[in-house]
This record gives C-alpha cells, sequence and structure tokens, in this order.
C-alpha cells in the first residue's frame, strides 16, 4: 500500500479539510460522556495547525432520527480546549456562510463544521467517483487544498466526506489512520503465538473474526467470553439455563449456535471455553463451574468465572500477540465487572497487544488499564480490518 502521510504533506497557508471521527457517547443534555476519540486527533491537529495550516474538521455524530444525533459545538468546545490554537465553530456543513468561514480563516487556525449527517447525501453510500460529485464535497472541495483522512473508525463507510474528497483533492492519511492502518494492517507480522480474545455481545461479528483468525493462519488459539462464549457453550451441548437461552432467542442469536457448533467441530482444539461462570442469584454474583449448570434458582450467565480468568491467563503466559476484542462479561454490572478486569489485565501483560471495539475501550478506560501496545479508536472498523475486508475510506487513500 501507498498511503501518503503528513509527512508528504507541505503546509504554508493551506487550507486543509480534515476528517476525523469523533463519535462519541453523549450524556443526557447533550454534553460529551466521553472525549476519548477527540484526544486520539490532537497530534494530527495540533501538527496541522502548528506547521500553518488553516484547518477544517469534518465529522459526524450519532445516525439521522437516533438519540446521538446532535450538533457538534459541544465537540469543538471541547477540541478548543484541548488544542493550542482557536477552534471555531460554524452551525453549517457547506452553505455559503460555511464557505465563507473557510475562507476567512488564519494560518494555525481550526473550524469544525456542522455534523456531516445532518446533510441527506451523507448518511448514503455511493463509489468513491460518484461520492466526489456529492453537493458537499462538489461546494466544499474547491475551499480545500488538501484532504487529509483521520477518521479511521468511520473508514469502513463509503461516505461522501470519508470517500468524495480523495477523488477531487490531494489527500493523506493524518496520524490516527496511519497507525491504525500499520497495526491493524500487519497483525501478520506480530509475534507468535497468536491469540484471539473475543467477549462482548455482538456474536455474528465475533464468529465472523474467529472463522477468518483460524482460517487465515493469524490465531492458533482463541479465547471465548462474554455473550459469545455462552452461545459457544450452548453449542458445545452445555444448557445454561432458560434465561440465558431467552436472551439468545431475543437477541436472534439462534442460529450462530449452529455457527459456532461447526468451528467446535472443524477447529476445537484451537478454540477455549470457560470453565466456569458467573451468575446472578438474588442479585448477587455466584460462580459456577460450567459442568453444574443448569441450576434451578440462577439468572442469566453474566460473565467468566475466576477458574476460567487464570486458565486464560496460563494460556496467554506463552501467547506473542494477543488481540482483544469484547468485554468478558457485563461489565456495566460492579457484580460482573472481575472477570473482565482479570482478562484484560492478563491481556495487557502479554508480549504485544491490540485491542479492538468501543465497548472494549471504554471498559479499560473505566478500569484504568494500562500496557495494551495498541488501542484502536475503531469498533465496526476495527473488526472488518481484522475479517480481512478492505475499507473503502482507506482503499480511496492509496495512489
Ligand atoms: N454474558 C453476557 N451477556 C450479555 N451481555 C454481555 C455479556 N458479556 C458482555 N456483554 C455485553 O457486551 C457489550 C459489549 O459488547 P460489544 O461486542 O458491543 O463490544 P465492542 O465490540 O467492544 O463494542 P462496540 O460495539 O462499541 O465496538 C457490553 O455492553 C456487555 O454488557
Ligand atoms: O462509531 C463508529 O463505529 C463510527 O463512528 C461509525 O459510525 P456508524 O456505525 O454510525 O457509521
Amino acid at each position: 500500500m501507498a498511503i501518503r502521510t503528513l509527512d508528504d504533506l507541505a503546509l504554508d497557508g493551506t487550507s486543509v479539510g480534515v476528517r476525523v471521527d469523533i463519535n462519541s457517547p453523549l450524556g443526557d443534555d447533550g454534553h460529551l460522556a466521553d472525549d476519548a476519540r477527540l484526544r486520539a486527533h490532537v497530534d494530527t491537529l495540533s501538527e496541522l495547525l502548528e506547521r500553518g495550516g488553516k484547518v477544517t474538521v469534518l465529522a459526524h455524530q450519532g445516525r439521522p432520527g437516533g438519540s446521538e444525533f446532535e450538533p457538534l459545538e459541544a465537540h469543538a468546545t471541547r477540541f478548543d480546549e484541548l488544542l493550542d490554537a482557536p477552534v471555531m465553530y460554524t452551525d453549517a456543513t457547506s452553505s455559503a456562510g460555511a464557505r465563507e468561514a473557510i475562507d476567512n480563516l488564519d494560518n494555525g487556525q481550526a473550524l469544525v463544521l456542522e455534523n456531516t449527517r445532518f446533510y441527506s447525501e451523507e448518511y448514503m453510500e455511493f463509489e468513491p467517483a460518484r461520492a466526489a460529485q456529492t453537493h458537499l464535497v462538489d461546494r466544499l472541495a474547491p475551499h480545500f487544498d488538501a484532504f487529509v483522512n483521520d477518521a479511521f473508525a468511520a473508514a469502513h463507510r463509503s461516505q461522501p466526506s470519508l470517500v468524495g474528497f480523495s477523488h477531487r483533492l490531494d489527500a493523506y492519511a493524518g496520524r490516527v489512520m496511519e497507525r491504525e492502518i500499520d497495526v491493524l494492517g500487519n497483525i501478520d507480522q506480530t509475534p507468535t503465538p497468536r491469540a484471539y480474545v473475543v467477549g462482548g455481545a455482538k456474536v455474528p461479528d465475533s464468529i465472523r473474526i474467529i472463522r477468518h483468525g483460524i482460517e487465515a493462519g493469524l490465531a492458533d488459539t482463541i479465547l471465548t467470553s462474554g455473550l459469545v462464549a455462552n452461545v459457544f457453550l450452548m453449542a458445545d451441548g452445555i444448557d445454561l439455563g432458560e434465561e440465558a437461552a431467552d436472551y439468545i432467542m431475543e437477541k436472534d442469536f439462534w442460529d450462530q449456535i449452529d455457527r459456532a457448533a461447526e468451528l467446535l467441530a472443524e477447529h476445537g482444539d484451537q478454540i477455549e471455553l470457560p470453565v466456569d461462570v458467573a451468575v446472578k442469584t438474588e442479585g448477587k454474583r455466584q460462580e459456577i463451574p460450567v459442568q453444574e449448570l443448569p441450576t434451578t434458582e440462577h439468572g442469566d450467565v453474566m460473565d467468566i468465572g475466576s477458574e476460567t480468568v487464570d486458565r486464560y491467563a496460563e494460556c496467554l503466559e506463552s501467547t506473542g500477540t494477543a488481540i482483544l476484542n469484547g468485554p468478558a462479561g457485563v461489565f456495566e454490572d460492579p457484580a460482573f465487572q472481575r472477570g473482565t478486569k482479570g482478562l484484560f489485565q492478563t491481556v495487557a501483560d502479554t508480549e504485544y497487544s491490540v485491542v479492538g471495539g468501543g465497548d472494549t475501550a471504554r471498559a479499560i478506560r473505566k478500569f484504568g488499564i494500562d500496557g495494551f501496545d495498541h488501542v484502536s479508536t475503531g469498533g465496526g472498523a476495527a473488526l472488518a480490518m481484522l475479517t480481512g475486508q478492505s475499507l473503502p475510506a482507506i482503499e480511496v487513500l492509496d495512489s
């Protein structure tokens, strides 16, 4: 891949359109509940500003109709605090007013445009050449001298602001994009043996990651946890009880039990399942060996048990690379954090560790776990890369 980076971009009063991904969880009153994605882009934006660029930031927040579909004013205010340069905001994306604000920027000043998804074409996916003709790109491109894409977390979307500008302007990867491509695009070069530590609740995605990891020869061992492990346990013939079965049914994951059974039949020697689990009994955590399931009084299976954490830790001791996606349990509930905390700490202590997933990254921050070699900013994008798919917004940067 030949992707130009900020090292290849000469800046001297240059007007740069920069696509970032600052799509963030919002509090009830619309404030930013987590600014991690904004902080991730500080290096790229500071570098462009310090080197004399006139920086216009494009980004989305939420999805049309969703509760987090909000303006970017709070994001602009936070950038103003995080960056050593003035950051302005305009509540327009490509109107005459927005274009005038871009043209009025001085060297070293930044402007955040309004949520790109307030404009309807932005929530559609196009071939890059067609995306370059959309109104948003058509109106803004003449006001930029160059385009920087730093929005790795949205790189799996072929939406206008992500793939269109690269057809009209010289395009470069920002520092976040560069590092993500470097790490996730070179997983096959990391120390072996490799373990995929797969948990969380997106069972179909996880099963795709596991199959690709094994079949592409990337993963030597799979350590399952979270809801993913529950599905594998059921596929292995374990009766988890009525509540767990109802939950799998409610999530429409019934057919995933067959997918998991196929994987166990083909590659069972590489896939580890929990030996004990934590359930909710009268509101409290209770750990039960898997062989003792189902018990009549317990509720849903909410976490992996301590014995499983120890066994997985032993396995990771001889692992060169651990790739982690998905919490080991319902970590939002204090009674079911133990598995996630224990397992994540062990992964962080592995020789080389890579982490992907929005909730996974949130759990890491919540528990203050340090020591990972790479924490991806991407959820769906990291997942797409780990399953060997090519990402449209990265493809168009390849010159
Ligand atoms: N045993 C379980 N039963 C039900 N839910 C679980 C279980 N274990 C973990 N979870 C849930 O999984 C969710 C996170 O899983 P998910 O697959 O979305 O992670 P991620 O890939 O890091 O996140 P994102 O989707 O934001 O990229 C958490 O909300 C957690 O409560
Ligand atoms: O949060 C994400 O994964 C990215 O910002 C992409 O958002 P989307 O799934 O709404 O396109």
